[in-house]
């Protein structure tokens, strides 16, 4: 900081004899004796606890200075109180006789022109010497000032260096100025670090409260912070492990002002395939069958016994599968679905226990967690089991019965507490009577048993239809009779997933308008072909084909697996099929 030397010294000087002189002092007058108590000096001290530390710390390193000239190192804080002194014996005795110590006040005011009340009213370095000060008494003294700034400018204090004047030394104030930047140094760098606390604070408790995984990692691509979502996905031992560019993760790297990149932070998104879990609230129905279906998954959700869900494609397994899981004691925790028939023979091992690094050619260069670590604690959900091979089912029931997995390509056991809900569309008894699934496995999955009926055995459709609609669209539709007949008289083999898609497209083809029966995509075709038996027209084998598959292919929602299994072929004869007849997406 600089001080202010000759022409404007005198000025600086003259306005501050000015400033005494105002205050009705006379350069005669005895000095002030108000000094503060030892109480009120303590709680001082206790109150500017980290100033008068560092001070002490600062004043240390300028002992050798001080102790050769003679002088004494003081901090005055910013109303003018010295608080820490010190520095050579003799001379502390003579300045203490003119309150020049701990306890004294040196604002201008109460001392007249000196060089702390100087340094505290114009917040400028400043020396004092001899006849320049306002009191005579004060004349024996040469001392240098310079104030003490905090990190928003504010003015803490004033670090002063004073001694006889015959001791004058040339450096005096620059070393007063240098001890009062590194004091403010100290203060800055103590300040931040407590800013620094305070937003790794905030920090942790944001990223611990997110419900999306969030992860840190260092410059060498180590996770060093993750929360409670990510610990799920990338499991509870993941941190100080390398992140291997987990699945959804979008890494964002986080550069200093040169460019230079220090840690990253990795966020999982929503993705298309996250969707909230559902809950036994979004179970629509009103009819005996479904309710008393409910109430038993209900049941089943307080207890941790496995349940097996059976009914035809679309008739609600999955929902009914998370909704045991959310109303469950287990609803805090992972609710993972595989679809077992969608893993190919030989992969089902690794995608359900994971594997290790390096375990087979073609696999995740750092290994991958399973389905079943991924569940640990929470449900897993097995879809489709009735399609899985019989070696996979051999390698599941070890798992089920020993709770214990070892992943492919370990050595390693490793146990899991997984709940188990599994569900297929197909008849797992006449499965088992036909040796195509193994019956010990079937006993162990079976525990709570809930079948699902299929929508055109139920009584409640158009309940259903008024709350699929109300969840769809803003203003619901009104549903003329005609349209509500040709629901009702549909035999619904993709049940609730093709009414709401049929409801879907028939409230976008009304166009706000009431939905009629030409607006529902739909055609009972075993109603139909006898209908044009009695007509002379007739459908050539190769359109009813077409139609057939068209309309597998609409209530599946494309989805061509199941869709060959509604028509009773094979997949890749469908997938022929829709390439022979040039059917396209509609
Ligand atoms: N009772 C219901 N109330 C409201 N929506 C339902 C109901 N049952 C099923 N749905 C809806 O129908 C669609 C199909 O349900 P879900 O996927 O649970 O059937 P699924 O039996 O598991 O089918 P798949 O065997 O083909 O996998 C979902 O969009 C689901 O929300």
């Amino acid at each position: 900081m600089l001080s202010v030397e000759g022409h404007d010294r005198t000025k600086v000087m003259n306005q501050s004899w000015k400033r005494c002189q105002d205050f009705g002092l006379a350069p005669s007058d005895p000095w002030d004796d108000n000094l503060l108590s030892e109480t009120r000096i303590r709680e001082l001290l206790d109150q500017r606890g980290p100033i008068v530390k560092h001070a002490e710390q600062v004043f240390e390193r300028m002992s050798s200075f001080i102790k050769q000239t003679k002088q004494i190192a003081m901090l005055i804080d910013a109303e003018g109180h010295i608080v820490h002194s010190v520095g050579d014996p003799d001379f502390s005795c003579k300045a203490g006789l003119i309150q020049l110590k701990v306890g004294a006040n040196w604002e201008e005011r109460r001392k007249g022109t000196n060089a702390i009340g100087i340094a505290l009213a114009e917040k400028m370095p400043i020396r004092v010497h001899a006849g320049e000060h306002y009191f005579v008494s004060h004349h024996f003294l040469t001392c240098a000032s310079s104030p003490v700034f905090g990190t928003n400018g504010e003015l803490l204090g004033v670090v002063n260096i004073s001694g006889k004047q015959e001791n004058f030394h040339d450096h005096s104030l620059m070393i007063a100025s240098l001890a009062a930047d590194s004091l403010q140094n100290r203060l800055i760098v103590e300040d931040s670090m407590k800013e620094h606390l305070i937003t790794l604070k905030e920090l942790d408790y944001t990223a611990r409260n997110h419900p999306m995984p969030l992860l840190t990692l260092d410059k060498d691509n180590r996770i060093i912070r993750a929360n409670q979502a990510a610990l799920h996905v990338v499991g509870r031992d993941a941190i100080g492990k390398e992140f291997n560019s987990h699945k959804g993760f979008a890494v964002e790297t986080i550069q200093d002002y040169q460019g230079k990149s220090w840690r990253s932070v990795a966020i999982r998104k929503p993705q298309s395939g996250d969707k909230h879990l559902y809950t036994f609230e979004d179970i629509v129905g009103s009819c005996p069958s479904i309710l008393q279906r409910k109430e038993l998954a209900y049941k089943a959700a307080l207890t941790d016994f496995p349940v097996l869900l059976l009914g035809e494609s679309g008739t609600g397994k999955e929902l009914f599968a998370q909704s045991i899981h959310t109303a469950g004691p287990r609803r805090d925790q992972p609710f993972i679905a595989v679809n077992c028939s969608a893993i190919p023979d030989s992969l089902v091992e690794s995608e359900l226990f994971g594997y290790e690094r390096g375990a087979f050619t073609g696999a995740n260069r750092e290994g991958q967690m399973g389905k079943f670590s991924a569940a640990h604690k929470g449900t897993l959900f097995l879809d489709e089991i009735g399609d899985m091979s019989l070696r996979a089912q051999a390698a599941l029931l070890r798992v089920l019965q020993e709770g214990i997995l070892t992943p492919v390509g370990s050595v390693k056991e490793r146990s899991v507490d997984v709940r188990i809900i599994a569900a297929t569309n197909r008849n797992l008894t006449e499965e088992v009577q036909e040796g195509r699934f193994r019956a010990d496995l079937y006993y162990r999955l079976k525990g709570i048993q809930v079948t699902l009926p299929p929508l055109r055995e139920r009584k409640d459709l158009l309940m259903l239809v008024h709350a699929l609609l109300e969840k769809n669209s803003q203003r619901i539709p009104l549903l003329t009779e005609a349209a509500q007949r040709k629901l009702l008289d549909y035999h619904w083999p993709g049940n609730i997933r093709e009414l709401n898609s049929v409801l879907v497209q028939a409230t976008f083809l009304s166009d706000g308008g009431s939905i009629s029966p030409e607006h529902l995509p739909i055609e009972n075709i075993d109603q139909r072909l006898p209908a044009e038996d009695r007509s002379d027209v007739v459908t050539s084998l190769q359109d009813a084909e077409i139609a057939a598959i068209k309309q597998a292919l609409r209530v599946t929602e494309w989805n061509v697996r199941k869709a060959a299994d509604l028509l009773k072929i094979g997949r890749t004869t469908l997938y022929r099929k829709i390439e022979e007849y040039g059917i396209v997406f509609f």
